[in-house]
C-alpha cells in the first residue's frame, strides 16, 4: 500500500467513528426541534449541571451537538449539514479538519465551541485577521447568546486603549473570537504584568485555529516580539561594514543562496584575525566582533535594497515580500537593522532588544486541546503531527466538487507567459465568465492591471491593503463579466457566490500567474472556484523565469532557460509541452517546501530551550503574584545563600574587597571606619553581613508599617529581579542563536552547543536573580507620600 493509500484508509476509519456519533445526533433532531425556544436555551444550564455532577463532555456530546444544531437553524437560519457535524466532531476530538473552501467552516465551528465552552474554562477561535475575527463573532453571537453563552472579541480598533480589566472580561467570555497575533501578544503582555490587577488571561483550555496550516506552519517562522529598552549602541557596525567590503566570495566567505546562509570560510576567519589583529576570532572574548561581522555579511548578502527594504527619507524600511508593501513600524531584530543602516550609510537607529517573545508553536502547544480548520491540511499532515501532535481528517464535501483543474501552461520567458495569460483572460471575459487572477506579488498584479487597462477591460485590484473593503469587492468576484486581480493573501476567507447566469458559463475561473512557494497555497487559490458544488475552473500560467523556478529549479532549468531566452525561437509564444518541464516545476516546488520545513524545524529546535526557560520563569512569576505566603522566609533564605556563595568563592577576602562588596550590595552609605569583624573569620563575616540585612529589613518594616505592605515590598523586589535578569536572558539567547548559526561554518554540532550554553546561561541567570533580590531589598528606597501610599525605587 502506498503512503497515500494508507492515509486514505486511515481517514476512512477515523470518519467511520465520527459517522456513528453523527447517526445518534441525527436521531435527536426531531426531539430538539419539538422544544420551545425557552426549553432549548435552558439546555445550556442543564448540560453545565451534568458536567458539574461528574459527567464528561463525551457524555453530553450527542445531545449538546443536537441542541446547538437546532439553535443554529432557529437563530441563523442555517441547519448544519451532516458533513459539518462530522467536521464539528473532529474539531472536538482535537483534529485539524480539511474542509474545502466555502463548505461553511464558520458554522461548523459553532458546534464544538458550544460544547467545549460548557466546561466554563473558555473556548477560543483564532482567525488570520481582525476583519474575520470581528465578522465571525458578529455573525455567530446571536446564536450563542440565544444559548446563554457570552461571546468576546479579542481584537480592537487601532487607536483603542484596552486595559487589563476589559481584557479580563473578554477572555472571561465563554467564547472568544480573536487572531493568532492578538492572542500571542496578549499572552506576552499578561506575563509582563506586575500584579494581579495586570493579569487577564485564564489558563488556556480549547482552541480552534482557522486556516490552521497558514498559522501553525507558514507564520510560525516569525516569532511575536515585544521590544523594549535599547541596547547600548555598538561602534562595531562601521568597522565590520568596512571589513566585509574587502572580502571575496568563495575566498573569505561562502554564500549559499538557496539556504540563505552566509559565513566566513576558514580562510576568512584567519583573514579577520589578521585584519583586526586578534589571536582567535572564535574565542568568547571576541563574541561581539564575530557577531557584528556576521551581521554585516548578512546585511550585504541576504537583504537586497528595493526587494527586502527601501530607503526613504534616510530611513531603512522593510518590505513585505509577498505584498511588496512597506511594513511600517516593523524592524529586524538583534542588530541586523542597524547593519543594513550602516551598509546604506543612513543614520543608525537604536537597537532595541526583545523583552519577551513567543512563537506560534509554543503558544498553541500550550493549549491542552488544539484543533484547526483548513482547506489544505492533508499535504502537511506529517509536519503537523511532529510539531503539534495533531492529525488531519479530510471531511467530505456537501456536494461533489466539479471544478476543472487544468494542467499548468508553462512558458520559457515571463513576456510569453504574460501574453498567454492575457489572451486567456480576454477569451473568458468575452463570453462574460468571471475571472479571478491571482498573483504572488503586488508588482506582478500591477503589471497585469496595466495590461488589462490597455485592453480596455475594467477590473479591480486587491493587494491586501484594506481587508474589510477588499472582502466586499471579492464577494462580487463571481458576477458576470467581472475581472478581479488579487494577491494570494487578498480577500481570503470570503465566500464568492456566483451571479445569475454564471454557472451556465462555467462558473468562476481562477487563474494563477505563478506557482506559489508551496502547493497548499496553490490549492487554496484553486479552491476559490467551485465552492459548494458550483462549476468553475482553475488554470496556472508559469514561466521558467518565475522566482520559484529560478531559485529552486536547479541547473537544468537554468541552462534550458538561458539557451532559449530569445525571440528567434520557432516556438516562441508556445507553451512547453514536454513532461520534463512539468517535472522541473514540481521538483522546484517540492524543494521550496522542503526548505521551509527545514527552516521551521530549526526554529523549533532553537525555540525549545527558550520555551522551557520561559515557562519556568512565567510559572515563578505567577506563583509570586498569586501566592504570597512565606515571602519573608524566602528572602531570608536567598540572602543567606548569596552571602555564603560570595564567601565561598572569595577565599582571599581583603578588607578592601569586602568593603566594596558591602557598598555594591548592602548600602551605598557604608562608612564605618573599621569593619567590626576579623576578615579571616568567615563565620563572623557572614554573621555581620546578615546583621546588616536584618537591620535594614527592620528599618524598612517600620516604614512600611503593615505586614501586607512588607509582603508587597518583598514580592516586588523579587519580581523586579526576575524581570531584569530574564530580560537579559531573552536577549542573550537571541544573540547566542545568531552566534551559534554562524559557527555552522565550522561544522560543530551546533544544536548541542546551543543547548549546553543556553542551560549554562540559565543557571547564571538564576544566580543573578538571587543576587539582584539581595540588592533590591537592601539598596531600594521607599518614599511615603505622607498618607498611606508609598513608592519604591529599585536600583
Ligand atoms: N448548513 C448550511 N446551510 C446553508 N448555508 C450554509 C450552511 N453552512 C454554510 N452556509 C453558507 O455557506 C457560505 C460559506 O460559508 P463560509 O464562508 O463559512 O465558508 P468557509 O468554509 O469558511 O469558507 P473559507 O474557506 O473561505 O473560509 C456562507 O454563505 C454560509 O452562510
Amino acid at each position: 500500500m502506498s503512503p497515500k493509500e494508507r492515509r486514505g484508509v486511515m481517514n476512512a476509519l477515523k470518519l467511520r467513528r465520527l459517522r456513528r456519533i453523527l447517526k445518534k445526533i441525527n436521531a435527536r433532531a426531531d426531539e430538539m426541534s419539538a422544544l420551545t425556544d425557552a426549553e432549548l436555551s435552558a439546555k445550556t444550564a442543564e448540560f453545565k449541571e451534568r458536567l458539574q455532577s461528574g459527567k464528561t463532555l463525551d457524555h453530553i456530546l450527542v445531545e449538546a451537538f443536537a441542541a446547538m444544531r437546532e439553535a443554529d437553524k432557529r437563530i441563523l437560519g442555517l441547519f448544519p449539514y451532516d458533513v459539518q457535524v462530522l467536521g464539528g466532531l473532529a474539531l472536538h476530538f482535537g483534529y485539524i479538519i480539511e474542509m474545502k473552501t466555502g463548505e461553511g467552516k464558520t458554522l461548523t465551528a459553532t458546534l464544538p465551541l458550544y460544547l467545549n465552552a460548557l466546561e466554563e474554562k473558555g473556548a477560543i477561535l483564532v482567525t488570520t485577521n481582525d476583519y474575520l475575527a470581528k465578522r465571525d463573532a458578529m455573525e455567530m453571537s446571536p446564536v450563542f447568546s440565544f444559548m446563554d453563552l457570552k461571546v468576546g472579541v479579542g481584537v480592537y480598533e487601532e487607536d483603542e486603549e484596552v486595559d487589563a480589566k476589559r481584557k479580563r472580561e473578554i477572555y472571561a467570555s465563554d467564547i472568544t473570537y480573536t487572531t493568532s497575533t492578538a492572542l500571542g501578544f496578549d499572552y506576552l503582555a499578561d506575563n509582563l504584568a506586575g500584579d494581579k490587577k495586570g493579569k487577564f488571561l485564564r489558563p488556556f483550555h480549547y482552541v480552534i485555529v482557522d486556516e490552521a496550516d497558514a498559522v501553525l506552519l507558514d507564520s510560525a517562522q516569525t516569532p511575536l516580539i515585544i521590544s523594549g529598552v535599547p541596547r547600548v549602541q555598538s561602534n562595531l557596525y562601521d568597522v565590520c561594514n568596512q571589513f566585509v567590503l574587502t572580502l571575496h566570495e568563495e575566498e573569505e566567505y561562502h554564500f549559499n543562496r538557496e539556504d540563505k546562509a552566509v559565513y566566513l570560510t576558514v580562510k576568512g576567519g584567519h583573514y579577520a584575525e589578521n585584519y583586526f589583529n586578534i589571536p582567535n576570532l572564535y574565542d568568547s572574548s571576541y563574541f561581539e566582533l564575530n557577531r557584528h561581522i556576521n551581521l554585516a555579511l548578512r546585511a550585504h548578502h541576504l537583504y537586497k535594497k528595493d526587494v527586502d527594504y527601501v530607503v526613504v527619507d534616510n530611513e531603512v524600511k522593510l518590505l513585505d515580500n509577498r505584498t511588496g508593501r512597506i511594513l511600517e513600524g516593523t524592524r529586524l531584530q538583534s542588530g541586523i537593522h542597524q547593519a543594513i543602516e550602516t551598509k546604506e550609510g543612513v543614520k543608525k537607529t537604536k537597537d532595541s532588544r526583545s523583552v519577551a517573545s513567543v512563537t506560534y508553536q509554543s503558544l498553541f502547544n500550550m493549549f491542552p486541546k488544539l484543533s484547526g480548520m483548513t482547506g489544505t491540511g492533508k499535504i502537511a499532515e506529517d509536519e503537523l503531527i511532529s510539531t503539534y501532535r495533531v492529525s488531519v481528517i479530510v471531511i467530505p464535501t456537501h456536494k461533489p466538487v466539479i471544478r476543472q483543474d487544468f494542467p499548468d501552461q508553462i512558458y520559457v520567458t515571463l513576456p510569453e507567459k504574460l501574453a498567454a495569460t492575457l489572451t486567456y483572460v480576454k477569451k473568458l471575459h468575452a463570453k462574460g465568465q468571471p475571472v479571478l487572477l491571482i498573483s504572488g506579488t503586488v508588482d506582478i498584479a500591477e503589471i497585469y492591471s496595466r495590461m488589462l487597462l490597455q485592453e480596455g477591460i475594467v477590473h479591480s485590484v486587491l493587494t491586501a491593503k484594506n481587508v474589510a473593503k477588499e472582502a466586499l469587492i471579492i464577494k462580487e468576484a463571481g458576477q458576470k463579466g467581472t475581472v478581479t486581480i488579487a494577491t494570494s493573501l487578498a480577500g481570503r476567507g470570503t465566500d464568492i457566490k456566483l451571479g445569475e447566469g454564471v454557472a451556465e458559463l462555467g462558473g468562476l475561473a481562477v487563474i494563477g500567474t505563478e506557482r506559489m512557494p508551496n502547493s497548499r497555497i496553490d490549492w487554496q487559490l484553486r479552491g476559490r472556484a467551485g465552492r459548494q458544488g458550483d462549476p468553475g475552473l482553475s488554470q496556472f500560467f508559469v514561466s521558467l523565469e518565475d522566482e520559484l523556478v529560478q531559485q529552486y529549479g536547479g541547473k537544468r532549468a537554468t541552462c534550458y532557460f538561458e539557451e532559449n531566452n530569445h525571440h528567434q525561437r520557432s516556438d516562441y509564444g508556445q507553451p512547453l509541452r514536454q513532461r520534463r518541464h512539468q517535472r522541473i516545476l514540481k521538483q522546484a516546488q517540492a524543494k521550496s517546501e522542503d526548505r521551509s520545513v527545514l527552516a521551521r524545524q530549526s526554529t523549533i529546535k532553537f525555540d525549545e530551550s527558550l520555551r522551557v526557560q520561559r515557562q519556568k520563569i512565567y510559572a515563578l512569576r505567577d506563583e509570586l503574584i498569586y501566592d504570597e505566603k512565606n515571602l519573608s522566609q524566602k528572602v531570608d533564605h536567598i540572602v543567606d545563600e548569596v552571602i555564603s556563595q560570595y564567601l565561598a568563592s572569595n577565599s582571599g577576602l581583603t578588607e578592601r574587597s569586602l568593603r566594596r562588596y558591602i557598598l555594591d550590595n548592602f548600602s551605598y552609605q557604608f562608612q564605618e571606619a573599621s569593619l567590626p569583624v576579623s576578615i579571616d573569620n568567615q563565620v563572623a563575616v557572614k554573621r555581620y553581613l546578615k546583621s546588616l540585612y536584618y537591620s535594614e529589613m527592620s528599618r524598612k518594616a517600620e516604614r512600611l508599617q503593615t505586614e501586607e505592605k512588607k509582603s508587597e515590598f518583598l514580592r516586588l523586589s523579587i519580581l523586579h529581579a526576575i524581570d531584569a535578569c530574564w530580560l537579559e536572558q531573552v536577549d542573550n539567547l537571541q544573540q547566542l542563536k545568531n552566534f551559534v548559526s554562524l559557527r555552522q561554518a565550522a561544522q560543530r554540532s551546533t544544536m548541542t552547543e546551543y543547548y549546553q550554553e543556553s542551560l549554562r546561561s540559565y543557571d547564571r541567570m538564576c544566580q543573578a536573580v538571587k543576587e539582584t533580590v539581595l540588592r533590591n531589598v537592601m539598596l531600594s528606597t521607599i518614599e511615603s507620600d505622607g498618607n498611606t501610599g508609598y513608592s519604591i525605587y529599585f536600583v
